[in-house]
């Protein structure tokens, strides 16, 4: 078990990716809390997806809980770690992973839209990333943070104008915060996804000619799913990783270098 004994904070952990961050680290022995905002258009009653987290999770043999919350309020950041201490008694490993990705096209996208996006994807993982930095340091044992940054940091997409830079962003958090925490022995790295089946992309990937396109570009030949990001994600909260920081993990299925 790569993370025995360890309490985990997952955002964005009531479905897709963080779901399977969520369920592969309690499988990995970790407790985990689950923070999450309740998308009404994800077709789940309020505070559905989530209970179904905790579920699996508490069959698996471990403690699960969840906040609801919205990661872009500071003050829900700081009270995801105090729920944390309070329940587990300490915060050893945080998933950034909230986020969302409306797509539309740039000359008319609307101002609020770019706010919006920038301050749950970027605002959000920072606020979150701060809030348990410093539990981190009050504990004084280091600890891991892994962001959920996105091939989108890499290349662009005409759709994503206001949601690219939001990857790019989380991905140059990390280093930066690899820097500034690495005196406390506090790990900070990106996974970066592909192309991924989730409710985020699901009408998107609906489009049959949409999909085709994308799988052919995958050398592996398939969608990513969640739990191929929820593995990696494991990987570089645990020890295994314990000399990796300020690190970007690519977890495409090689579609970033098929470009010829
Ligand atoms: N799917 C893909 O192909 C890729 C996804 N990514 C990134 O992976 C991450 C997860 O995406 P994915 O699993 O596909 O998305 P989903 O839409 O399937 O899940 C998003 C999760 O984030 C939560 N969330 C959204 N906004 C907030 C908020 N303001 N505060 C708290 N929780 C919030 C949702 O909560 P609720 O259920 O309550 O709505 C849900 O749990 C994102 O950061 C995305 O940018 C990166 C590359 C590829
Ligand atoms: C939601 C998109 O399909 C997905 O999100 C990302 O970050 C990837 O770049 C994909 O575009």
């Amino acid at each position: 078990m790569l993370l025995k004994g360890k309490s985990l904070i997952v955002t964005g952990g009531s479905r897709g990716i963080g779901r399977a961050i969520a369920v592969q680290a309690a499988r990995h022995g970790a407790d985990v809390l689950i923070a999450y905002r309740h998308e009404s258009d994800a077709g789940y009653q309020r505070g559905d997806a989530a209970r179904e987290v905790l579920a699996e999770i508490r069959t698996l043999g471990r403690r699960a809980l969840a906040l609801e919350g919205n990661v872009a309020d500071p003050d829900y950041a700081s009270a995801l770690v105090e729920y944390a201490v309070q329940s587990f008694g300490r915060v050893d490993a945080l998933a950034s992973n909230a986020g969302v990705c409306p797509f539309h096209s740039f000359l008319d996208l609307p101002p609020q839209l770019l706010r919006d996006t920038v301050d749950i994807n970027l605002n959000g993982a920072f606020f979150v990333t701060q809030a348990v930095a410093r539990q981190m340091q009050r504990q004084g044992q280091g600890g891991a943070i892994v962001a959920t940054s996105s091939i989108s940091a890499l290349v662009g997409d005409a759709m994503q104008t206001h949601y690219t830079p939001t990857k790019a962003g989380v991905h140059s958090l990390m280093q930066s915060c690899a820097i500034a925490l690495g005196p406390y022995g506090i790990r900070c790295n990106s996974v970066l996804p592909g192309a991924i089946a989730t409710d985020l992309n699901r009408q998107h990937l609906s489009d049959a000619d949409q999909r085709s396109h994308l799988e052919k570009r995958i050398p592996l030949g398939r969608l990513g799913q969640p739990d191929d990001v929820g593995d990696c994600v494991v990987f570089l909260a645990s020890d295994m990783a314990r000399y990796v920081t300020g690190a970007a993990l690519l977890v495409d299925g090689g579609m970033f270098v098929n470009l010829q």
